[in-house]
């Protein structure tokens, strides 16, 4: 099939295979459960063997949710000269943007980014001696009329059920429900909603590029067209996560995994695209704070468990990643693993 442009050309060992043996399902989890204990361990056993697992029965309107689809075609379908007049730049990291690399390969899609607290504070950049502070806002769109109040809401109901995982996660630990909260006071959270056009070349682009998601959590709403594979924990293979109508995608994030000091798993995604049907998604990125220092929870370390990982600054850790995204570089991006204990 059809040719593209080189630069979203995946190399030969990142491609596609779209041939499967076996499938196994991530765990499907019913928020609706009287039984708090049986909850929490269903919650702390998927996130110690996936890192992800979806949720039904869990309060967010399923109408708001179509409101949300329909308002992003609408607004995806205008010019691109309409969407490029609320695109996102260094400065303004919010809104419409069309061409982010995901480990230096151009990603096949589109997207646009909200913050949920507007504005927000965040570093000015990612030099760890530099300790000043910049403002950043949204840019919203005239067109659909109601897209941002649409965007509003929906991120509202869904900002409330990421603390509520929040709050069961802290309790699948064994710690008291709100230990983690505190983190997330100033949160630099956002939302986007990403689309996928049909690709005349899907075996050798991807949607998005294999990546773990940097904060605590990501809640993600995805439509039925399917393409989001994760890398299964105990061997790497890459399995499909099956569209659920109305379920909600969660991930365990990169602070996730170092407060629970591994236990608890970032798995590596992708996002396999298709040459016949477009597909949107709906991540909300639940980050802490830009002041927080994400590193082990004490409650959770002993001599048989000593800290794996050194502290970080989660503020300059998101500017570090926030700064690749724009353009290829020569090296990988920031990752946990660099802040690995010896
Ligand atoms: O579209 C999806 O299903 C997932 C997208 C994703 O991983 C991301 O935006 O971080
Ligand atoms: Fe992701």
């Amino acid at each position: 099939m059809g040719e593209i442009d080189p630069a979203f050309v995946q190399d030969l060992e990142q491609r596609p295979k779209f041939k499967r043996t076996e499938i196994e399902e991530i765990p499907v989890i019913d928020l609706s459960v009287s039984n708090t204990q049986e909850l929490v361990s269903e919650i702390g056993e998927a996130c110690k063997k996936f890192g992800f697992f979806q949720v039904i029965n869990h309060g967010v309107p399923s109408e708001l949710r179509q409101k949300m689809e329909r308002v992003a075609k609408e607004f995806f379908d205008q010019p691109l000269e309409e969407k490029r007049k609320v695109k996102r730049n260094e400065v303004d990291p919010m809104g419409y943007y069309d061409s982010e690399h995901t480990k230096n390969v151009k990603d096949w899609k589109e997207v646009f980014d909200y913050l949920v607290l507007d504005p927000t504070l965040i570093p000015a950049s990612d030099d760890p001696n530099d300790k000043e502070l910049r403002t950043i806002t949204n840019q919203w769109p005239q067109y659909p009329s109601q897209f941002r109040e649409i965007c509003q809401e929906y991120t509202k109901q869904v900002d409330k059920l990421a603390f509520k995982l929040l709050e069961l996660i802290s309790l699948s630990l064994g710690l008291a429900a709100d230990v983690l909260n505190g983190y997330f006071k100033d949160q630099i959270s956002f939302s986007r909603i990403n689309h996928y056009p049909p690709c005349p070349a899907p075996h050798l682009a991807l949607g998005v590029g294999r990546h773990k998601d940097g904060g605590a959590l990501t809640v993600l709403a995805q439509d039925d067209v399917g393409g989001l594979e994760i890398a299964r924990r105990s061997d790497g293979e890459w399995i499909p996560v099956k569209p659920i109508p109305d379920a909600f995608i969660i991930n365990i994030g990169n602070c996730m995994q170092v407060w629970t000091n591994d236990l608890y798993w970032s798995a590596e995604h992708r996002v396999v695209v298709n040459s016949t049907r477009e597909r949107f998604s709906f991540p909300f990125f639940f980050f802490p704070a830009h002041y927080v220092q994400i590193k082990p929870l004490e409650e959770l370390l002993n001599e048989e468990n000593p800290a794996k990982y050194k502290e970080f600054n989660w503020g300059k850790f998101f500017a570090s990643r926030n700064r690749s995204d724009y353009k290829k570089q020569e090296l990988e991006n920031v990752q946990i693993d660099h802040f690995k204990a010896s």
